[in-house]
């Protein structure tokens, strides 16, 4: 397996000093930032757009910027996100008309892509669309809020997807996203993870640096 990624959800950071605080976290041994996108129609609340990802690169932030698309339609606003300099634009299926034209519209504008799936969202959305794929994002709250619970029948649909990708063939990652922590990290690798959205786990405490390192010693116990 790859090298497991930790992505903060800046959902959680202190958005009156963002930049400063996406620094931080970075500094603290963040690999990637995520970055939460909600319309107040595909989920229940409303956060950011395209001109704070721009803002964040104005800022210097150079790390992968990790686009979790939570809005309806999905299209409109693909291309906007890849010119404010996101690396990854992943979007929930159910909320494109045209899955296959919302993957290839994501990497005609030079972005990774990938399709993120709620708890009860079913897996045949993957048939066909594997080949487009560079990430597989598993929900394990429903989406809209932060600070939620892990939902652990996740864990057998990790199992489940992990197995899809080695079978496969593809360089595909598979994400997590939703109550993810240090005391539950390790479960979650196992069950097949390698890249891990936590926001209210990292930002929630005073010293950021303690907090991704234990994360990643959790993660290093899972690999002997
Ligand atoms: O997509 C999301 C919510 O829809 C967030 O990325 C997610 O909830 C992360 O927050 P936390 O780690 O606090 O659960
Ligand atoms: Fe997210």
């Amino acid at each position: 397996m790859r090298p497991f990624l930790i992505a903060p959800s800046i959902l959680s950071a202190d958005f009156a000093r963002l930049g400063e605080d996406v620094d931080a976290v970075l500094k603290a041994g963040a690999d990637v930032v995520h970055f939460d996108v909600m319309d107040n129609h595909y989920v229940p609340n409303l956060t950011i757009g395209p001109m704070v990802c721009q803002a964040l690169r104005d800022y210097g932030v150079t790390a992968d910027i990790d686009v979790h698309l939570m809005v309806k339609p999905v299209d409109r606003i693909i291309p906007d996100f890849a010119k404010a300099g996101a690396t990854i634009i992943t979007f929930h299926p159910e909320a494109s008309e045209h899955v296959d034209r919302s993957l290839q519209l994501i990497k005609e504008s030079g972005c990774k892509a990938g399709l993120v799936f709620n708890p009860g969202t079913p897996l045949h959305y993957l048939d066909h669309v594997m080949d487009k794929l560079d990430v597989i994002l598993l929900m394990s709250v429903n989406p809209g809020f932060g600070g939620q619970s892990f939902i652990p029948s996740t864990l057998d649909k990790l199992r489940q997807v992990r197995k899809l990708i080695n079978d496969s063939g593809f360089d595909i990652r598979l994400e997590v996203d939703g109550g993810v922590k240090v005391d539950n990290i390790a479960e979650i690798a196992a069950a097949g993870a390698d890249m891990f959205v936590a926001g209210s786990a990292i930002f929630s405490q005073p010293d950021y640096k303690t907090v991704i390192d234990e994360m990643r010693s959790e993660l290093a116990s899972t690999e002997s």
